[in-house]
This record gives structure tokens, C-alpha cells and sequence, in this order.
């Protein structure tokens, strides 16, 4: 089955760029706004080779996996309004995934809807291990334009070895990446829609909370060389994550790598 977008996507000027091999699929979609591009373009790859996570980590796409960016159309939305990109695009995933794959045996905590989870900022959960990882990347363009990217990396055939990671096919999906595609782009137009260019974040923040990982629980957060202790309350108005210590402090995050649990070490 080839790589398609949904008919909500195509009906709002989405476009699809199909390669069979590429580097990284955030770096393509970030080469086309430079070369004048302003999207909303999809770029897919069937083998991604140099794929890039957040932190500088880098992202090993396995045979039959999907590996997408978007290049996002940002004019209108405020700077301060950016990173909600990021939870519009975690939302847009967690929907596509159900739509893809509401069907899936039960994994244990309920239905398989159920058990697909965000973790902030935004991977995808299923089950507690990672499904998939999203990296939100921003440029301001020769000329000042700014340009905001979007990758997608989702665990359809299989997950790394070694890694608390998760596949679709392994929790029971037989399908491939292209469905998830259709899906995605789908619901990527529908809560960038309902997002109104950050205008809107309190409902998609909402959304966002009702399908949180860990909310209400401890936590360890390393950020910027500390680790902060204390329990998930929510996200704040900017999607930055609030622990309350437990000397009874609150710390907003805006970045940073959350680990579950009283053990958790964030090592
Ligand atoms: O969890 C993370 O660290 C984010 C991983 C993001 C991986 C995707 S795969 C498609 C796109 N192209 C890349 O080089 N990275 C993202």
C-alpha cells in the first residue's frame, strides 16, 4: 500500500513527499523551507537512516516503521506559542494511533485506547513502554521567515533492542505505517485547527492532561544538568511540566527528561 495523506488533510492543501531513502526526515522538510516551501508538506521516507531525536540522541527507524515530519505553517502563531506545536502534534498522534489501531488486544490497564498514554513533552506511550517519540525543530529562514518542523517516529513493525520500547506489532497490530499516515495528517489538521495558532491551547491542554502518563505521581525530571524530585501535578498555560517537591515547592520545566517513579533516577 502506498504512503497517502487522510481527505481532511488533502481537502486543506496538506501535500506528501515520498522518498524510499533519506537521512533524517526533519532535516528534508527543514531543506524545503529553505528552498521556499511553507507546507503544510509531509515528508515520508521508507528507510531513514541518520533519524535524530531530541537531546541530540539519535532515533533508529526499524524496517516498516514510520518515520514523517511536517514543515508547519507558523505564520500568525507567537513565539511563546511555539513548543504548543508539540502537544498539538502529540494529541494528533495519540488519535491517529486509536484510529489505526483500536482494535488491538487488551494490553492489561483496560482497552488498548486505553493503554496509549502521553508523556511529556511528547512521546507516545503504550503500555508504559515508548512507542513513539516526536521532535518539534524551529528555524528563522534566510530573509526572516521562521519555519517549524515536526517529526513523527512510531514503532509500527518494531522496536530497538535494549530499549524500554514498544511496537504495534507486538502488541498485535498487523497493518503497516501507511494507515497511521492517513490518520495523522487527518487528525494533525484537526487540532492544529481546534489549536487556532496557540489562541486556543486550554482545551487541547485539557485534551492533553486526560491522556498524561504519570499525572499525580512521583516523578524525576533531569533538566539542565539537575534532577528534580516531587510529583506530576499538571502543565501549566505553556505546556511546561509543574512538580510539586516534596519541601512543598512547585518548579515549572520547560525542558527535560521525565522518569516514572519513587525509585526513578533520571540517571
Ligand atoms: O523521542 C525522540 O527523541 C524523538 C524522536 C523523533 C524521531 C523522528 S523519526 C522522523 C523524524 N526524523 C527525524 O530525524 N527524527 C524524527
Amino acid at each position: 500500500m502506498p504512503y497517502r495523506l487522510g481527505s481532511a488533510a488533502r481537502a486543506e492543501g496538506h501535500r506528501l513527499h515520498v522518498h524510499e531513502t533519506l537521512g533524517s526526515t526533519n532535516t528534508e522538510a527543514m531543506a524545503q523551507a529553505r528552498a521556499g516551501e511553507t507546507g503544510p508538506l509531509w515528508v515520508v521516507t521508507h528507510r531513514q537512516e541518520a533519524g535524530r531525536g531530541r537531546r541530540g540522541n539519535s532515533w533508529a527507524s526499524l524496517p516498516g516503521n514510520l518515520a514523517a515530519s511536517v514543515l508547519w505553517p507558523i505564520a500568525g502563531v507567537a513565539p511563546d506559542h511555539l513548543a504548543e506545536l508539540g502537544f498539538v502534534a502529540g494529541l494528533a498522534l495519540i488519535e491517529a494511533l486509536e484510529a489505526t489501531c483500536g482494535t488491538l488486544p487488551d494490553t492489561g490497564s483496560g482497552s488498548a485506547a486505553r493503554s496509549l498514554q502521553l508523556k511529556w513533552p511528547n512521546d507516545v506511550l503504550l503500555g508504559g513502554a515508548k512507542l513513539a517519540g516526536l521532535l518539534l525543530e524551529a528555524e528563522t529562514l534566510p530573509g526572516g521567515r521562521r519555519a517549524a518542523v515536526i517529526g513523527f517516529g512510531v514503532n509500527v513493525a518494531a522496536a530497538p533492542d535494549g530499549l524500554a520500547a514498544m511496537s504495534l506489532a507486538a502488541a498485535g497490530y498487523a497493518g503497516g505505517a501507511e494507515a497511521l499516515l492517513e490518520h495523522l495528517s487527518d487528525r494533525m489538521a484537526a487540532q492544529a485547527r481546534a489549536w487556532d495558532r496557540g489562541r486556543n491551547f486550554a482545551d487541547l491542554r485539557a485534551a492533553w492532561l486526560a491522556r498524561a502518563a504519570g499525572l499525580g505521581t512521583e516523578i524525576a525530571v533531569r533538566s539542565g544538568g539537575h534532577i528534580l524530585r516531587g510529583v506530576f501535578e499538571t502543565i501549566d498555560e505553556g505546556g511546561r511540566l509543574v512538580i510539586l517537591a516534596p519541601d512543598g515547592n512547585r518548579h515549572t520545566v520547560t525542558a527535560g527528561e521525565v522518569h516514572f517513579g519513587t525509585a526513578a533516577t533520571a540517571a
